[in-house]
């Protein structure tokens, strides 16, 4: 019989409650007793749920009050040396994921523990706290075993379930080596680390654990044949160990490729694919199982929030079912369901008023329900679920013909681009010399990434207009005084391209997704991000396209306050593809493409209205890459941030800003998207960003962070010099801008006027030394 299974299921609860005790907690006004209880009951309506669904493979152990990968590190001891003298429990899950800090009281120093680095699950926006592993690191299992207690609880409540376990090669590599400990090659590890797993495996075994899932993910990146060699010693290993348990090896986000060539004879007695994301690895990979092995087919797409075409997913099904029986494949979500929202039960003013939309999403729980009937099609065939099938092709179809999706304008106006749409009309040299004739600027230039604090009364006035509390009127003149203040802050503290601060944004792609058509908001549609952080990505279902501008009211009411240059301010295509859920009916870069549009319209009304610096964020370029170096490809990413900004003339310098991700290997999409100024965080990356930027022969202007907007600190005039002095190693005087790394809305007025303060001092500094 084909299973009907699950991956892992959504830990935030329905209604973010694991949010909501946690933040208690922490706040001290829950104790650990009530977030105890409050995780056992949701667990226990997580399992009910996914039974009610119709699952015959649960899984347990997925549950996390901050990090599966952190719980995971606890579990097997791995502990930052740090924290090692605070008590096994919650409080020091906690003090890993975040860090603490305390003032020195009259009784005791003052306590500053860094938080563990975190850092983005895969391509996805989930983040994952990284292991610290030391020289010598050794592993055991504490008293308690969460993977162990989770199966238990479970068992003990009549639902028999898969334990998940991240495996101990994904848990390595995907770590690093601690601040204390040198040259420590994270694979050697391994034979200390095996034995700990195989304690933990045969404790599941004698629990009464049969399935277990093991997440490798990391067999969907590129892997030297060694490492892969690795995985074949390790399974063979813990499988004979463990004679009793049936290992699912699961693997997502990407192929596994030739990586599956150490499954046959590793001993596990399954392989989970991702077929989402890769339908066409299904043959290559069936080619590769032994005659016993179970294939899990990842049919259901657990990144997003649409319906699955069943009749699709069927004709895939029925290829492996044919190929091997149904008593070797498994039904699945892509991946955990951990990057989906949890139900649709609370969505209510969707389906009340928008009810065409709302039946074309499935959520986490409606999910387990389609697998549930692709599992009851491929045994009992299709006609035990016809009138499910039936009301799934309904709804496929409705939404393939709707009218809301598909805008003939939108499509000519994409059929019609041309390549000179996507080019400047001078190159970046002559441009410069225009630009600078023009509107001439002092050497080192500052300038901020755009976002000035939100404050509390910010924050406040935008929950009263979207309650209907103040009307809009009164909204917007709040958000003009705000933007009077922030424009007279700048002024006095002499800085020279300035911005309107961002105030009436609450977030900088649902700000453009509330003002765009193809865009939907949706009540209810969570996910975590990291730590107690949950999301909710605008929804894209149609065709994107800008109706009334969106940023020039602001914009110029900033510009009418001051005689030096406002910078305009947009999120850039990439990034609001990346941040949102999309339809899944037209390909990405379609999608992507309608978007440069509606930017690059508001673009050209920004010159129109007199606005010369505009710059478009584009933090995400990196982000929608797919795993493997070989099918690196930015090609269309690259393509629609040109598109969105080059209608103007060679008189308007465009911006753009990128942050917290790895640009190094991107190097060359950054230069062919021709900005003329480049604003990037660099605090973190120690400069190795400009070095690839001379080497490569960047000419354009650029203004690498001076400062980490992450942290309270004011940073001292000396020590922003000294990263300035350093960025003229690599770059030319006339090049060099002088900003934070990031938007500053996440810190206070105080430290953001002292901070800049400073940095305005380092360009008096650098502008007084002969050139
Ligand atoms: C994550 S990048 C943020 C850029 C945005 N303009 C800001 O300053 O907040
Ligand atoms: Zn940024």
């Amino acid at each position: 019989m084909v299973q009907a299974t699950n991956l892992g299921f959504p830990r935030i609860g329905a209604q973010r409650e694991t949010k909501k005790i946690v933040e208690a907690f922490w706040a001290g006004k829950a104790t650990e007793q009530a977030i105890d209880e409050a995780a056992i009951k949701l667990r226990a309506e997580n399992w009910a749920l996914q039974k009610a669904q119709g699952l015959s493979q649960i899984p347990s152990g997925d549950f996390s009050f901050y990090d599966h990968v952190l719980d995971h590190s606890v579990m097997f001891n791995v502990i930052p040396q740090r924290f090692r003298h605070l008590a096994d429990g919650h409080k020091r899950n906690f003090a890993i994921g975040r860090g603490i800090q305390k003032p020195a009281t009259e009784t005791q120093p003052k306590v500053d523990l860094e938080a563990q680095e975190m850092k983005k699950w895969f391509d996805t926006n989930y983040h994952y706290i990284v292991p610290e592993f030391e020289n010598n690191q050794s592993f055991h299992l504490g008293q308690k075993i969460k993977t162990l207690d989770e199966f238990n609880e479970a068992k003990a409540l009549g639902i028999h379930t898969r334990p998940v376990v991240l495996g101990p090669l994904t848990f390595l590599l995907l770590g690093k080596t601690a601040k204390n400990s040198h040259g420590l090659d994270l694979i050697s590890l391994l034979p200390k680390v095996l034995p700990v797993y195989e304690e933990l495996f045969a404790k599941l075994a004698h629990a009464g654990a049969d399935w277990i899932q093991v997440d490798e993910p990391i067999l969907a990146l590129d892997l030297a044949p060694q490492v892969v060699a690795r995985f074949q010693e390790t399974y063979a290993r813990l499988t004979a160990a463990a004679p009793s348990l049936k290992f699912l090896i699961a693997t997502y986000f990407g192929r596994i490729g030739d990586n599956v060539s150490f499954i046959k004879n590793s001993g596990v007695a399954g392989l989970h694919v991702d077929l989402v994301r890769n339908p066409e690895q299904l043959e290559s990979v069936l080619a590769n199982l032994s005659s016993t092995q179970v294939l899990s087919l990842g049919l259901v797409d657990g990144r997003n929030i649409w319906k699955t075409n069943l009749a699709n997913a069927l004709k895939i099904a029925e290829v492996a079912v044919k190929a091997i029986g149904t008593e070797r494949v498994f039904v699945a979500p892509s991946c955990s369901l951990l990057h989906a929202p949890v139900t649709l039960r609370f969505e209510k003013r969707l389906a009340s008023k928008n009810a065409e939309l709302f039946d074309w999403l499935a959520y986490s729980e409606e999910k387990c329900k389609e697998l549930h009937i692709l599992a009851q099609a491929l045994n009992n065939g299709v006609e035990s679920v016809q009138a499910e099938l039936a009301d799934n092709a309904r709804s496929i179809e409705a939404r393939r013909t709707s009218a809301h999706t598909t805008n003939s304008a939108v499509r000519e106006r994409l059929e019609a681009i041309v390549p000179d749409q996507l080019r400047r009309r001078s190159v970046f040299p002559e441009r410069q010399q225009t630009q600078h004739k023009a509107l001439p600027l002092p050497e080192f230039p500052t300038t901020t990434i755009g976002s000035f604090p939100q404050t509390k009364e910010i924050r406040l006035a935008r929950a009263k207009f979207t309650k209907g509390e103040i009307d809009a009127a009164a909204y917007h003149e709040f958000i003009k005084k705000e933007i009077a203040y922030c424009v007279e802050e700048q002024e006095k503290l002499k800085l020279d391209v300035l911005v309107h601060g961002e105030a009436e944004r609450n977030d900088m792609v649902a700000y453009f997704g509330e003002r765009l058509e193809g865009y939907i908001f949706s009540e209810n549609g969570w996910i975590a991000s990291y730590g107690s952080r949950c999301v909710r990505p605008p929804i894209i279902f149609g065709d994107v396209h800008r109706v009334n501008p969106m940023t020039i009211t602001e914009t110029v009411y900033a510009q009418s306050l001051t005689s030096k240059p406002m910078k305009g301010m947009l999120t850039g295509p990439v990034t609001c593809l990346q941040w949102s859920f999309v339809r899944d009916d037209i390909p990405r870069s379609v999608v992507c493409t309608q978007l440069a549009l509606a930017i690059r319209d508001e673009v050209v009304d920004l010159e129109k209205a007199g606005i010369v610096h505009i710059q478009v964020d584009e933090p995400a370029i990196r982000e929608g890459l797919p795993l493997r170096s070989v099918d690196f490809d930015l090609q269309w990413a690259v393509d629609a941030f040109l598109l969105s900004t080059t209608g103007v003339k060679d008189e308007t310098v465009i911006h753009t800003h990128m942050c917290y991700s790895d640009f190094q290997d991107i190097f060359q999409a950054i230069r062919r998207m021709d900005a003329d100024v480049l604003t990037i965080e660099n605090s973190k990356s120690d400069m190795r960003i400009l070095g690839a930027f001379s080497t490569h022969g960047y000419n354009a202007e650029i203004g690498p962070g001076v400062f980490d907007i992450h942290s309270p600190r004011v940073p001292s005039i000396q020590e922003m010099k000294e990263r300035a002095d350093a960025m003229l190693q690599y770059i030319p005087r006339r090049n060099l801008w002088i900003n934070p790394d990031c938007g500053l809305k996440t810190r206070g007025w105080k430290e953001v006027r002292e901070s800049l303060t400073n940095l305005v001092a380092v360009a008096e500094a650098l502008r007084a030394t002969s050139a």
